[in-house]
């Protein structure tokens, strides 16, 4: 199948935009729809709180577990049963926040719905910036997929799911080298039984680096392509694919035209480069909706990620 995307060396759409209209597009809660940008940051943060105190609260639990020697680098496991079982489908969990907002302890959001189906969740932290770099984060999130693997060798697949710069980490995670760590994740597919949600993400960081929002990061132009899941994907193309797994790339309705760029982009070149990847604009939410929403059993997105993890068992 022949599938439409940008010609290589024309220029990015994104060059041609104001820095004052590059600012905007790149500022998700300028976007929202039912409620005011700050209003809509503080539901996010206490939606996000609630949800987190709820299930530990009524899930079997192991939270704060190291999957390094840093000080941030700890994880949260909550399970389906009474019981800490390890035959199970996993789905990893990835905050966003640009890279410099948001933790693992206000990020439970898809908790409920999904062990309530059997589905245990994993919530990440890694250290967002300034102390951490994007490089170390990308590194951090690595090592936690090794780990979630290595403790649990004999789950019914893992799953990630990223939201925004989370979704950015998820999908560096495509191009990982599991070799340096000893172990291959059930990422791949062995059985079918694995893939990727990613959720009103960044694939190209280049336009980061032009806005308010790089003043944490400090990316050069040379960390944002490193770092770019989009460039170094195309830059793949040439090469022999691997076993490809499932990918689906989301896209929130009121997301900024920039975001759907980036999304309907991404999705285009994994298209070109093999993988099994669909793409969904979730209607009527915006960036912070789309995954608040996930709390709820009966969210489009929240049963496309049930249905995606549980057909395949
Ligand atoms: N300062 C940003 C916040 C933001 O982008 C954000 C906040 C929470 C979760 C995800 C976010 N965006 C990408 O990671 C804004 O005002 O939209």
């Amino acid at each position: 199948m022949e599938v439409p995307g940008r010609a290589t060396g024309a220029e990015a759409p994104w060059k041609q935009l104001s820095a004052e209209e590059l600012e905007n597009q790149y500022c998700p809660s300028r976007w929202v729809i039912r409620r005011g940008a700050e209003e809509t940051l503080k539901m996010y943060t206490h939606l996000g709180d609630k949800a987190t105190k709820k299930v530990r609260a009524t899930r079997k639990s192991l939270l704060h577990v190291p999957y390094g020697d840093g000080e941030g680098e700890k994880l949260d496991i909550y399970f389906p049963g009474e019981v800490a079982a390890e035959g199970l489908p996993f789905c990893l969990f990835l905050h966003g926040g640009y890279w410099q907002s948001g933790s693992k302890d206000m990020s439970a959001f898809m908790v409920e719905p999904l062990t309530a189906r059997g589905v245990a969740v994993v919530v990440v932290a890694y250290d967002i910036a300034p102390k951490g770099t994007l490089d170390q984060m990308i590194d951090q999130v690595t090592r936690s997929i090794a780990f979630v693997q290595r403790k649990y060798p004999c789950n019914e697949g893992l799953y990630l799911c990223g939201h925004s710069a989370g979704a950015h980490l998820a999908a560096m995670m495509l191009l990982a080298n599991w070799t340096k760590h000893g172990v291959t994740p059930n990422l791949k597919g062995f059985h079918g039984t694995a893939g990727f949600f990613l959720v009103s993400g960044i694939y190209d960081l280049e336009p980061i680096v032009h806005t308010t929002q790089n003043a944490p990061l400090l990316l050069t132009p040379e960390d944002a392509r490193r770092n770019s899941p989009q460039l170094l994907l195309e830059a793949a193309l040439a090469r022999p694919s691997g076993p490809a797994c499932r990918v689906l790339v989301t896209v929130g309705q009121h997301d900024s035209p920039e975001f759907h760029r980036q999304s309907r982009e991404f999705f285009q070149t994994l298209c070109r480069g093999g993988w099994d990847a669909s793409f969904e604009e979730i209607p009527d939410v915006d960036h912070f909706e789309i995954i608040w929403s996930l709390t709820q059993q009966d969210f489009v997105l929240t049963q496309m990620i049930l249905s995606t993890i549980l057909r395949e068992l």
